[in-house]
């Protein structure tokens, strides 16, 4: 179980400091599905940082199993179990897929299987370099097929569908599905997709550096359509006044 506690994070901006996430109490269960969601800055990608030990919190605690990891830096999380999937994954020249996956697992394996739950045909891509010829979402998939061979306890997938296409949006969809099903991972899709909205045990939507709301799909999905896209979309009536003075 990972609990968040009066999670704050306050980061120097170009125009001094700048609180980004305010007073986060969140508790994920394991082996639970999450998606988090919200309009664009509001805070989701930071929050999933912050899990991962990428930013340090400026307050409050993350507790892992009971134990603290705050102070913990990434590679202590990892090993712990807890990994990150960024928006847009690294490349690694002069390294193939086969080997990229045997490093993830820690041992020796083929990573077939990883590649075939992924929707990718192993014998097409096990000798493949992680290099530029490799497409956007090619890369995503693989990047969750290394998260697999981890056998993480906790996995934060920000925004996997970006960049990829509507066919293979469909498969990746089904894809966490059956990671769901299948791997005993506590799942964090950082996400504004309906169809992975529908996936989630729990929406978390996150705005303004807040959880705003929590619960189901069938209890968010109203709000998300009605009233909280317009809600938690920032006013700037007030702040931009002096508009014109601003681009000037
Ligand atoms: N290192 C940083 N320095 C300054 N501002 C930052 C930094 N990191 C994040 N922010 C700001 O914090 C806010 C939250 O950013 P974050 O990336 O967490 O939002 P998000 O909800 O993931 O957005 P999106 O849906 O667009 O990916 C944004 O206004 C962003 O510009």
């Amino acid at each position: 179980m990972l609990e968040i506690k009066n999670l704050s994070l306050t980061v120097e901006g170009d125009k001094g400091q700048v609180q980004i996430l305010k007073d986060i109490n969140l508790t994920l269960e394991d082996n639970r599905l999450y998606v988090f969601t919200g309009p664009n800055g509001g805070g989701k990608s930071s929050l999933a940082k912050a899990i991962m030990g990428i930013y340090r919190p400026t307050s409050g605690k993350i507790l892992f199993n009971g134990q603290d990891i705050t102070d913990l830096s990434v590679y202590e999380r990892a090993r712990l179990g807890i990994g990150y999937a960024f928006q847009q994954p690294p490349r690694f020249k002069g390294i193939t897929v086969g080997e990229l996956l045997q490093i993830a697992a820690g041992r020796d394996i083929k990573g077939c299987s990883y590649l075939a739950d992924v929707g990718l045909c192993a014998h097409d891509y096990v000798d493949r370099e992680m290099d530029a010829s490799l497409s956007g979402g090619e890369l995503k998939r693989i990047e969750i097929a290394t998260l697999l061979a981890r056998n993480l306890k906790v996995a934060v997938y920000d925004e996997p569908e970006a960049g990829i296409d509507l066919w293979s949006f469909s498969k990746l969809t089904e894809t966490f599905k059956n990671v769901h099903n299948k791997y005993d991972t506590t799942l964090v899709i950082i996400s504004h997709q309906e169809r992975i909205l529908s996936l989630a045990d729990e929406i978390i939507l996150i705005a303004d550096g807040t959880v705003k709301e929590k619960g189901s799909k069938d209890e968010l999905w109203p709000l998300i359509m009605n009233d909280i896209g317009f809600t938690y979309f920032r006013d700037c009536t007030e702040r931009d006044e002096n508009v014109d003075e601003c681009i000037r």
